[in-house]
C-alpha cells in the first residue's frame, strides 16, 4: 500500500504582530490572499498530497475556493501553533511511517524546488528534516534596555524555516511529549530534538519569508514578482 503524503498547514494564527484588521493569512498579495498563494505553491509541488488545514474555529474569512487539493480537510486550530499541528495529527488516520510535511500558511514564497528537496530529505532521514538558512549577520544579545551586551557566535547557527518533514509516529510522539512536559515549542524540529533526535538541516532559499510584520507584505510581493520573472516559484 503506497504511503500517503500528509501536508499540515497551520493557519489558525491571529497575526497580532501584523496589527491588521484580519488575520494576516487573509491579507491580499496581488489578487489573492496569502493563504491562497501558499496553498497554490504547495499544490504545485505536491498535487496528490492530503492537506490538513488548521483554522481557528471563529475564522470567518476562509473560502474553500482557495483550496486546490482534491484530498483535504480542515481541523480546529489550538492555543499555540504546536497545538494546531497536534490537532491535525490526531485528526488523520496515517501509517506510522507516512511522511508529514508541516508548512506555515504565512510563507507563500516557498518554491517547488525547495519543497521537493525537503521532501527528499524527510524521506531519507529517520529523524526528519527542515528547511533552514545559515545565519549571515552578526548576532547580538540585548538586555532589557535594548542595549547590546554580547555578541553570540554564529558558527553553526541557522534560521529554521518551513516546511519541516517527519515520519508521522515520530512527529506525533514529539509533540505529545512536549505537551506532557508543558513545553511550548515554536517549530516541530525542536520537539523532535527534545527526544534526542537530530533532524537534517536542508539549506533553503533566503527568500522563503515568513510574513510577520507590516513591512513584510511589500517584501513578499517583491519576492513573488521576482520569482515570477525568473520562473522560479513553481518550476522544478
Ligand atoms: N495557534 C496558532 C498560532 C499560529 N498558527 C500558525 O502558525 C504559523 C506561524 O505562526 P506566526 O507567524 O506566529 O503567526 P501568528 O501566530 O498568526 O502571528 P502572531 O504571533 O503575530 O500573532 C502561521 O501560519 C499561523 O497561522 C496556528 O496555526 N495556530
Ligand atoms: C515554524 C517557524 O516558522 C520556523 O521559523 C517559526 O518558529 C514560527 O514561529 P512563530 O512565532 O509561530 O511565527
Amino acid at each position: 500500500m503506497s504511503n500517503t503524503l500528509w501536508l499540515i498547514v497551520p493557519a489558525a494564527g491571529q497575526g497580532k504582530r501584523m496589527g491588521a484588521t484580519k488575520p494576516k493569512q487573509y491579507l491580499a498579495l496581488g489578487e489573492q490572499p496569502i493563504l491562497a498563494h501558499t496553498l497554490s505553491r504547495l499544490y504545485a509541488a505536491f498535487p496528490t498530497a492530503h492537506l490538513v488545514l488548521c483554522l481557528d474555529n471563529d475564522d470567518c474569512w476562509f473560502s474553500s475556493a482557495w483550496v486546490p487539493f482534491a484530498n483535504w480537510q480542515r481541523v480546529s486550530g489550538g492555543a499555540e501553533r504546536m497545538d494546531s499541528v497536534l490537532n491535525a495529527l490526531k485528526s488523520i488516520t496515517a501509517q506510522q511511517d507516512d511522511v508529514v510535511i508541516v508548512h506555515d500558511v504565512a510563507r507563500p514564497c516557498v518554491t517547488s524546488a525547495d519543497l521537493l528537496a525537503l521532501l527528499h530529505a524527510a524521506n531519507e532521514h529517520p529523524s526528519g528534516a527542515l528547511l533552514a538558512m545559515p545565519v549571515a549577520d552578526t548576532m547580538k544579545r540585548a538586555n532589557a534596555e535594548q542595549l547590546s551586551t554580547a555578541t553570540e557566535s554564529r558558527d553553526g547557527l541557522w534560521h529554521a524555516l518551513t516546511p519541516q518533514g517527519f515520519r508521522y509516529a515520530l512527529l506525533r510522539q514529539a509533540l505529545e511529549h512536549a505537551v506532557d512536559h508543558q513545553r511550548v515549542v515554536t517549530d516541530e524540529a525542536s520537539a523532535v530534538e527534545a527526544l534526542g533526535e537530530a533532524p537534517r538541516l536542508v539549506s533553503g532559499r533566503r527568500d522563503n519569508l515568513k510574513i510577520t510584520h507590516p513591512d513584510d507584505l511589500a517584501l513578499a510581493a517583491a519576492i513573488m514578482a521576482s520569482q515570477a520573472a525568473q520562473g522560479s516559484g513553481t518550476s522544478l
